[in-house]
């Protein structure tokens, strides 16, 4: 601080009664201006527009992360919220502050401490949390969300410093409105759900799940602009069956095994109540990572009813289903002139093949044509209509061959000859070399989607499907691969992780007051992704746009939608914007700090 300003302080600190000087102006002043009396001060950003809805004053500031700016407090908001000397005296602005974040995270030593040190981060400081992962996104993404949260969920006990979101168990029933409301937002419109049983590839998580909806609603801010405030992440505590946790001293939930069947089903129908009870009918509702057995069956019982989505099903259908379109530009191929084979018949593949089915029939296919296209293999072979012993469930069903049973993918990618492979089932390396060279051989350029997550699921590595297609193929996969470099050329392996979609998504249902998500907005989600990924991208190898333009990916989801609630009256935000793009643009959430200051507000004229 320069010693004319250190001396404006001890001044003001000598003026009398100074909080209610600055609080009269507050009140009384109506001519504006600004006066910079700190050491460095942004003289070239406007002062954005004050903050209103903060009556904590002190202390208090400083502890509450979506207020707290720390040394970016200028020295008028110290004297105005009682915080001068709370904080060192040094004004620094929010770029020199992410010059400091960026220097911490890259002195951590491994993957999960850089996830420690932005989770306290968010916790202190979320404007400047938010700030950072807008925009370094390609290098925090990874930590934030897949794969290294995967590695936080497993180790959420140890890693464990302070909640976030709500926790709601199972012996909580009959109260959970009542828990809802103890929730500080009054004005939550988005919520992501899981119960742990299916977190990512790896299995029964339990309430160690929670960095699943943490993580997903932290891309809701940084990539999909919602304010965080409106956010609510939460977690169903039924117990857990993974027996490793439930021995786990450091167990944050109950350890006791599921609770399943009719309790269950009437928990989860007292959650959605209170929910809607809470926060209004048109509250955004995403599934995340329940176990195949309830995803299918909530998505069916309450699409129609609420305003939910399954993003496993739906989200990862339309992310794939962008990446089968910007391929085509590859192959030069029709849609319906694919076969598809699929590794897996859960929650992606099937989502993935109804909305492949779907696209073809808007394209003038009989839908048993187009689901003939379709190969399925579960882990018990290729889906056949006479399975012996168990049968399938309706969802594989639809899928299945009128054939005799074959064993192995191998043996099926071999029988069927695909043009698209997609795994999907969290086998790792299921894609074996001969898999991969029977498609470079069936092939000129074959598509292979490896979209198990996290990084340790995936089905083959991008390393392995370039060198035994001899760069050939058409790859994407659902946690993050770095380029790899073959014979001189360099490909840039698409992510083909639904996080493209779900953001987008969300805001538009969020800005439009959408009141149910049906299959077509994710076909339009899908179209209006696949059709972002330029020729560019293409000859670098990327089937996506690079996550640098994913904010801008989500706002032409979100625009997409908007256009098409509107005209199947499915909106509920009136009167219905002109210019949607422009309307949504303007909900978008912006990290910038704000200002404390009234832009009346002025230095007291006894102080110089
Ligand atoms: O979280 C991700 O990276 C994608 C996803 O939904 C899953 O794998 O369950
Ligand atoms: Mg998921």
């Amino acid at each position: 601080m320069s010693v004319m300003a250190s001396r404006t302080v001890i001044k003001l600190q000598r003026t009398r009664n100074l909080a209610s000087i600055l609080n009269s102006q507050v009140r009384s002043s109506t001519a504006f201006h600004t006066s910079s009396k700190t050491c460095t001060q942004d003289e070239d950003k406007p002062r954005k527009k004050l903050i209103n809805h903060s009556r904590l004053r002190g202390i208090d500031i400083l502890r509450t992360p979506k207020l707290n700016k720390g040394q970016a407090f200028t020295l008028e908001e110290r004297q105005l919220m009682g915080i001068q000397g709370l904080l060192p005296s040094c004004v620094i602005n929010q770029d020199q502050q992410m010059t400091r974040v960026m220097a911490n995270f890259h002195n951590r030593k491994s993957d999960v401490d850089r996830y420690v040190y932005l989770m306290a981060l968010k916790d202190r400081n979320e404007r400047l949390f938010y700030r950072c992962l807008t925009e370094h996104t390609e290098e925090m993404m990874p930590i934030v969300y897949t794969p290294t949260v995967g590695q936080a969920c497993q180790e959420y006990g140890v890693l464990y410093r302070k909640p976030r979101g709500l926790f709601i168990s199972i012996h909580d029933k009959g109260h959970i409105y009542d828990m809802m409301c103890n929730w500080h937002e009054e004005d939550v419109k988005a919520i992501v759900v899981t119960d742990g049983e299916r977190i990512l590839g790896l299995g029964d998580l339990g309430v160690y799940g929670m960095g699943i909806p943490v993580g997903k609603l932290a891309l809701y801010t940084a990539l999909g602009g919602i304010t965080p405030d409106q956010t609510l992440p939460i977690v169903l505590d039924v117990g857990t069956n993974n027996e490793t946790l439930q021995k786990d001293p450091l167990y944050i939930g109950h350890n006791h095994p599921r609770v399943t069947g009719q309790a269950y089903d009437d928990f989860i129908d007292e959650f959605m109540e209170a929910v809607v009870a809470r926060y209004g009918q048109n509250t955004l509702i995403q599934f995340e990572d329940f176990a195949n057995h309830n995803a299918f069956r909530f998505l069916e019982k309450y699409r129609n009813k609420y305003c939910v989505f399954n993003d496993d099903i739906q989200g990862t259908a339309a992310v794939a289903a962008a990446g089968v379109f910007a391929s085509l530009k590859c192959t030069g191929k029709k849609l319906g002139e694919n076969v598809f084979c699929f590794q897996g018949a859960g929650e992606a593949s099937i989502g993935i093949a109804s909305l492949l089915v779907l696209a073809m029939e808007q394209e003038g296919m009989s839908s048993e044509e187009a689901i003939s296209k379709i190969w399925m293999v579960d882990s018990r072979g290729l889906l056949v209509k006479d399975r012996p012993a168990g049968g399938l469930t309706e969802h594989k069903l639809l899928f299945a061959k009128d054939q005799a049973p074959i064993d192995t993918l191998a043996d099926v990618v071999k029988a069927s000859k695909p043009s698209i492979l997609i795994g999907a089932a969290a086998v790792p390396g299921a894609f074996t070399e001969s898999i991969i060279k029977d498609m470079a051989m069936f092939n000129e350029k074959p598509v292979i989607f490896a979209l198990s997550n996290p990084t340790s699921m995936s089905e083959c590595t991008a390393e392995q499907a370039y060198k035994f297609t001899d760069g050939r193929c058409v790859f994407a996969s659902g946690s993050p691969f770095l380029p790899v470099t073959l014979n001189g050329k360099t490909f840039h392996p698409g992510q083909g992780n639904n996080a493209y979609i779900f953001p987008g998504i969300a805001l538009g249902a969020i800005v439009c007051g959408i009141r149910h998500i049906s299959e077509d907005v994710f076909l339009k989600a899908a179209q209006t992704l696949g059709k972002l990924v330029t020729e560019e991208h293409l000859a670098e190898g990327r089937l996506y746009p690079p996550l640098s333009d994913i904010q801008d990916v989500s706002l032409k989801i979100a625009t997409g939608i908007a256009e098409m609630v509107y005209k199947s009256g499915n909106a509920s935000t009136y009167p219905e914007p002109e210019n949607k793009e422009e309307f949504i643009r303007n909900h978008l959430y912006d990290a910038d700090y704000e200002s404390f200051v009234p832009e009346t507000w002025t230095w007291p004229d006894n102080v110089n």
